[in-house]
C-alpha cells in the first residue's frame, strides 16, 4: 500500500503538497487494499452545509447560511453575526489610557440535526434543560485608547454600538432607543467623564471601585487563563504554572500612570498597602519633555538604543573604575540616576535622547521593583505580580524590575508579569456584571485566539497594504546583567517597537466556550501536556520554514475552494499576509502568544483561514479522495473477510498505518501489535471491549480504507464504536459533519456497518440500492459519530466537546490515529483505559528526534491499563 495514502499535506514530508489521488487506487496491490478506482457516488454534503460546531466558536461569516441538511423541509438559517442584547462593555478610564473589554456573543444555533440529537440522547446528554451552562458562550475583546483621545474611544464604541449590546443586538436592529443603558466603568475617568458619556452616547456609567476591579481582574486571569503569568529574567520569558490552591497571598503592583501596591489575600480580600507617584506617567511625562518624543512607544523605542552610562553616575565613576564589592556593588551599578549630569556644564540638548530615555526607564523600573520588594518583605510575600501598561510587554522594563526584586530579596521573592497587564481593571469591571457568570468559568472553557481584525473587508484591504509594516521584525531589548547590580545597555534587535496595531498580536481574543470539557479519561489532567516536543527556537525555525513553504499552495487551494473569485483571491492575499505576520511574530518571540506548542501553531493557521472566511480549503480534494476510496472499499472488505481473524487484524492495523511495513523496508519503531492482538483475540473469550473511541484523521483512504474497516472489526466483536472527528475542518481531516455521510456510503457495502449505523442513529431511512450482504453477522451494538471540539490537526485533551466527554464515560479503548493526534500531540499522554496509538512517521526529522528512526517508520503503541 502506498506510504502516503493517508498523507497529511503539511504534517508530513512524505505526503508532499497534497492528498494523492492515485494513492487510493494503488491500494489494491497492498496487503490491506482493494482494487480499482471507479468513481463511487458522491457522499459528501455540499460546501454550504459544512462546518457547524456546537463546541468551538465559529468564524464571523457575514452572510446568512443554511444549516443542516439541505434536503430538510425547514432548514435552520444561521445569522452568524447575531448576538444577544446583553451588556457587552466595561471600561477602565485611567490617567493615561482607557481600556475597553467587550463581549461579543454568537446566538445559540438552535436546531441540531437529527443525528446529533440522537447521539446526544444515546450519550445521556438530553436530560437537562437547554441552558445547561451557567456561562454565556462568546468572545472577550481587549482594546485601548489614550485618555487624551477620548473622542476616538467614543467613536469606536458608537461605531460598534457596544453600548447597545453590539451592532447585531436586537435592540439595535429594531431601531429601539435604549433609554437607560448602564455601563460598568472604573478608574478615575468613570467619575470625571460620566457626563460626557451621558451626553455623547446617552449611557450612564456605573462606577466600580478601581482597586476592587484590579484585584478581581488579576484573580480571574490567574485562575482562568492557563499561561497568563510569566517571569522575565535576563531576556528569558518563562510561563509559570499557577497552583490554584496556593495562589494567595500575593502582592499585586499595578503600574499605570501612578503605582498601586495591593496585598491580595483572596477573592475580594485585599488591602492597598502602598503606592508611588513615580510610575508610568512619570516616565512618559518626563521623557516627553526631555526628548520631544511624540508617543510613548517612540520613547520606549529610543531607550533600546540608549547608553545610560553617559547620564547615570555609576559606582565605577565614583570609585575610579572599581567595584565596591564589600557592600555588593559592581562598578557598573547605577550609584545615582542622572547623577552625571550635575558635573558637566552640558545642556539638555547635549545629551542623546536615546540615553535619556534609557536612564529614565531604568530609574523608574528599578525604583518600582525596589518599593515592591520592600512591601513584599513587609508582609512576608514571595510572589509579586506586576500589571499596568507601563510594563507594555517590554523586555528591558521587565528585566529591570525582576532584577531589582531578585537582587534585594536575594532570590527569595519572584517578580511575575501578566499577559493582560493593562486590562486588569477593565476585566474586573466587566466581571462585576453578574449575568455573565464569569466566576463560573473554568480554565478549559477558555480558548484564546489571535485574529487580525477580519472580516471587515475595507480593513482587510488596509491590512494587505500594511502587511509588510506589520511583519517587519520588531526589536526587543536583550539586556545582559553584569554581576552585582549592574546591567549592560540593552542590545536591540532592530529599531522600531511593535506598533499599537500589531500590539494586538500580544493579547488575543478570549473565547468563552462553556461546552468544552476536560477529557474524563485523562490519567492526570494536571500533568497532561499535549505537545510531544517543546517548540523552542530551533523547532520554530523548522516549522516556520515548513509552513511558509506550504503557504502559497494552501492559498491556492483555499481560493479555489471558494470558487476562485476576485473576492476569494483578495481574501487569500489577506490570509497569507496575516499568517505570515503571525509567523514572523512568533519567530521573533516564540512565547508571544503564551506557551505555544505545535498544536497551537497548526490551529492558529486553521483559525486564520477561518478568519478570512475560508470555510474549508480542502473540501473538493476531500470529496474526491472519499469517492475514490469508497469505490475500492467493497474489494477490500471482501479480501479482509477471506482472511482468518489473526491475519485480518494485522491487515487492518497495517491498513490504518497505510503501509506494508515489510515491503517498504521501514520498521516499526514502536511495535506493540502482538500485545494488542493478544488482548483482541486471545482474551476475547473473556470480554471484548465495551466501547471504543476511534479518533479519525484524514479523509479518503485513511478513514475509508483504514479506520472504517477497523471500526467494523470491533463492531463484529461486539464493541460499540464511537468515531471521533474534528468539529471544524483542518487540512484534509474528515469532520464530524462529513463522517456520517461517508459511513452511510460505506454501509451500502456492508451489513455490519449498516446495522450498527442504524442502531447508532447515523442512518435513519432504509436506503435505496443497498446491497444486503447477508454473509455479515448481525450486530446490535451501535456505531456513532461525535465531534471532538477541535478545528486543528492535533488534539488537546484538556478542551474537548461535551459530546466527546460524555461518550468517553463508558469507553474502555481509545484508538488515536495519525501524526497530529498520536505523535505531535499525545504520544506521551496517559489515559485511564487501554490506548492504541497508530501513526506512520512521515517526517524524517521527527523520526530521528523521537525514535532515532527514519521516515515511514511506524508506530503501533499499545498501552493497556492493567499490564498482566
Ligand atoms: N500608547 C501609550 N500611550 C500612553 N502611555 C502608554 C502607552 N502605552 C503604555 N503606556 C504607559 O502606560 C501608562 C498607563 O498605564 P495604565 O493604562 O495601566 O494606567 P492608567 O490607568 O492610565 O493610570 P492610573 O491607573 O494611574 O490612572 C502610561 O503612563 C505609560 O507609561
Ligand atoms: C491614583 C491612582 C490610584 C489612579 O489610578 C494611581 O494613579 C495611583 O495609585 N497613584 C499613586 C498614588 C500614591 O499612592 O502615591
Ligand atoms: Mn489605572
Amino acid at each position: 500500500m502506498a506510504a502516503n495514502n493517508n498523507s497529511d499535506p503539511i504534517l508530513d514530508e512524505g505526503g508532499g503538497g497534497g492528498v494523492k489521488h492515485e494513492a487510493a487506487g494503488e491500494a489494491g496491490e497492498g496487503k490491506g487494499g482493494g482494487g480499482g478506482a471507479a468513481a463511487a457516488a458522491a457522499t459528501q454534503a455540499p460546501a454550504a452545509m459544512l462546518p457547524r460546531s456546537g463546541s468551538r466558536p465559529q468564524l464571523d461569516l457575514s452572510g446568512a447560511a443554511i444549516h443542516g441538511n439541505l434536503e430538510d423541509r425547514n432548514p435552520t438559517i444561521l445569522l452568524p453575526n447575531q448576538s444577544d442584547d446583553i451588556s457587552h462593555l466595561a471600561l477602565d478610564i485611567g490617567g493615561s489610557l482607557i481600556k475597553l473589554v467587550y463581549f461579543s456573543r454568537h446566538a445559540e444555533h438552535s436546531s441540531e440535526d437529527k443525528r446529533k440529537l440522537s447521539t446526544k440522547r444515546r450519550l445521556g446528554m438530553l436530560n437537562g434543560g437547554r441552558r445547561s451552562y451557567p456561562v454565556l458562550g462568546g468572545r472577550l475583546h481587549f482594546v485601548k485608547f489614550e485618555t487624551g483621545k477620548l473622542s476616538e474611544c467614543l467613536d469606536f464604541i458608537s461605531s460598534k454600538q457596544l453600548h447597545r449590546g453590539g451592532v447585531d443586538s436586537p435592540s439595535w436592529r429594531s431601531g429601539a432607543q435604549p433609554d437607560n443603558i448602564v455601563i460598568k466603568a472604573t478608574g478615575g475617568g468613570a467619575f470625571k467623564y460620566a457626563d460626557l458619556f451621558k451626553e455623547r452616547l446617552g449611557v450612564s456609567l456605573e462606577k466600580e471601585d478601581e482597586m476592587d476591579c484590579l484585584v478581581a481582574g488579576a484573580n480571574f486571569l490567574l485562575k482562568s487563563i492557563r499561561h497568563e503569568a510569566f517571569t522575565h529574567m535576563d531576556g528569558q520569558k518563562e510561563y509559570v504554572q499557577i497552583d490554584q490552591n496556593d495562589l494567595f497571598p500575593f502582592l499585586l503592583v499595578n503600574v499605570g500612570s501612578g503605582v498601586s501596591i495591593i496585598k491580595v489575600d483572596g477573592h475580594g480580600k485585599f488591602q492597598r498597602v502602598s503606592g508611588t507617584n513615580v510610575g508610568g506617567g512619570t516616565y512618559w511625562g518626563l521623557g516627553r519633555l526631555m526628548t520631544k518624543c511624540k508617543s510613548f512607544d517612540e520613547l520606549l523605542e529610543l531607550s533600546q538604543r540608549g547608553d545610560n552610562s553617559t547620564i547615570d553616575m555609576l559606582v565605577g565613576d565614583i570609585y575610579g573604575g572599581l567595584d565596591y564589592s564589600k557592600i555588593g556593588l559592581s562598578a557598573s551599578t547605577i550609584a545615582s540616576s542622572f547623577g552625571k549630569t550635575i558635573s558637566d556644564d552640558k545642556e539638555l540638548s547635549d545629551y542623546r535622547p536615546e540615553d535619556i530615555s534609557l536612564s529614565l526607564l531604568r530609574m523608574i523600573s528599578y525604583n518600582i521593583g525596589q518599593i515592591s520588594y520592600l512591601n513584599a518583605l513587609r508582609y512576608g510575600l514571595k510572589r509579586i505580580f506586576f500589571g499596568g501598561f507601563f510594563i507594555r510587554g517590554h523586555a528591558y522594563t521587565m528585566d529591570t524590575i525582576s532584577f531589582a526584586v531578585n537582587f534585594w530579596s536575594k532570590g527569595e521573592a519572584k517578580a511575575m508579569f501578566l499577559r493582560h497587564e493593562g486590562f486588569l481593571g477593565a476585566l474586573g469591571a466587566f466581571m462585576s456584571y453578574e449575568k455573565h457568570g464569569l466566576d463560573d468559568l473554568r480554565i478549559h472553557h477558555l480558548v484564546e485566539r489571535f485574529p487580525m481584525g477580519a472580516p471587515y473587508i475595507s480593513w482587510m484591504e488596509k491590512f494587505v497594504q500594511k502587511g509588510t509594516q506589520i511583519t517587519a521584525p520588531v526589536p526587543v531589548g536583550f539586556p545582559v546583567t553584569t554581576g552585582m547590580g549592574g546591567f549592560e545597555r540593552p542590545t536591540a534587535k532592530g529599531d522600531i517597537l511593535r506598533s499599537d496595531a500589531s500590539a494586538a498580536l500580544n493579547v488575543g481574543v478570549l473565547h468563552l466556550v462553556p461546552t468544552l470539557d476536560v477529557f474524563p479519561l485523562l490519567e492526570d489532567p494536571k500533568m497532561y501536556e499535549p505537545n510531544t516536543i517543546d517548540l523552542d527556537l530551533n523547532e520554530y525555525k523548522y516549522w516556520f520554514k515548513v509552513l511558509s513553504d506550504h503557504l502559497s499552495d494552501l492559498v491556492d487551494k483555499a481560493v479555489a475552494s471558494e470558487g476562485g473569485t476576485d473576492d476569494a483571491k483578495r481574501r487569500g492575499d489577506a490570509f497569507a499576509h496575516a499568517f505570515s505576520a503571525h509567523l514572523a511574530r512568533l519567530m521573533e518571540e516564540p512565547a508571544a502568544y503564551g506557551k505555544f506548542g505545535l498544536a497551537n501553531l497548526l490551529e492558529l493557521r486553521e483559525e486564520c483561514l477561518r478568519e478570512f472566511q475560508f470555510v474549508d480549503a480542502y473540501v473538493s480534494i476531500k470529496q474526491r479522495e472519499n469517492e475514490a476510496s469508497l469505490a475500492v472499499l467493497p474489494d477490500l472488505l471482501m479480501e479482509l473477510d477471506s482472511m482468518n481473524e489473526e491475519a485480518r487484524l494485522l491487515a487492518l492495523i497495517e491498513g490504518v498505518l497505510a503501509a506494508n511495513i515489510f515491503d517498504w523496508g521501514s520498521r516499526a519503531c514502536i511495535d506493540d501489535f502482538d500485545m494488542f492482538k493478544k488482548r483482541m483475540l486471545a482474551d476475547k473469550k473473556g470480554q471484548p471491549y465495551k466501547r471504543a473511541l476511534l479518533f479519525v484523521d484524514n479523509s479518503g483512504a485513511d478513514v475509508v480504507l483504514g479506520m472504517i474497516p477497523l471500526a467494523r472489526e470491533l463492531l463484529r466483536n461486539g464493541t460499540e464504536v464511537v468515531l471521533v472527528a474534528n468539529s471544524l475542518p483542518a487540512l484534509n481531516d474528515v469532520t464530524a459533519n462529513e463522517l456520517p455521510g461517508i459511513v452511510a456510503e460505506a454501509a451500502k457495502h456492508c451489513g455490519i456497518l449498516r446495522k450498527a449505523a442504524e442502531a447508532g442513529g447515523l442512518i435513519f431511512d432504509a436506503m435505496a440500492g443497498i446491497q444486503d450482504d447477508l454473509k455479515d453477522e448481525p450486530v446490535s451494538v451501535p456505531l456513532m459519530v461525535v465531534e471532538n471540539g477541535c478545528g486543528s490537526p492535533c488534539i488537546d485533551f484538556r478542551q474537548v466537546s461535551s459530546e466527546l466527554a460524555a461518550a468517553a464515560k463508558d469507553a474502555d479503548l481509545l484508538i488515536l490515529e495519525g501524526m497530529g493526534r498520536s505523535l505531535h500531540t499525545n504520544l506521551n499522554a496517559r489515559f485511564k483505559c487501554d490506548t492504541l496509538k497508530l501513526a506512520m512517521v512521515k517526517n524524517q526529522r521527527l523520526a530521528e528526534k523521537l525514535f532515532n528512526g527514519n521516515i515511514y517508520d511506524c508506530i503501533c503503541k499499545f498501552e493497556p491499563v492493567h499490564l498482566t
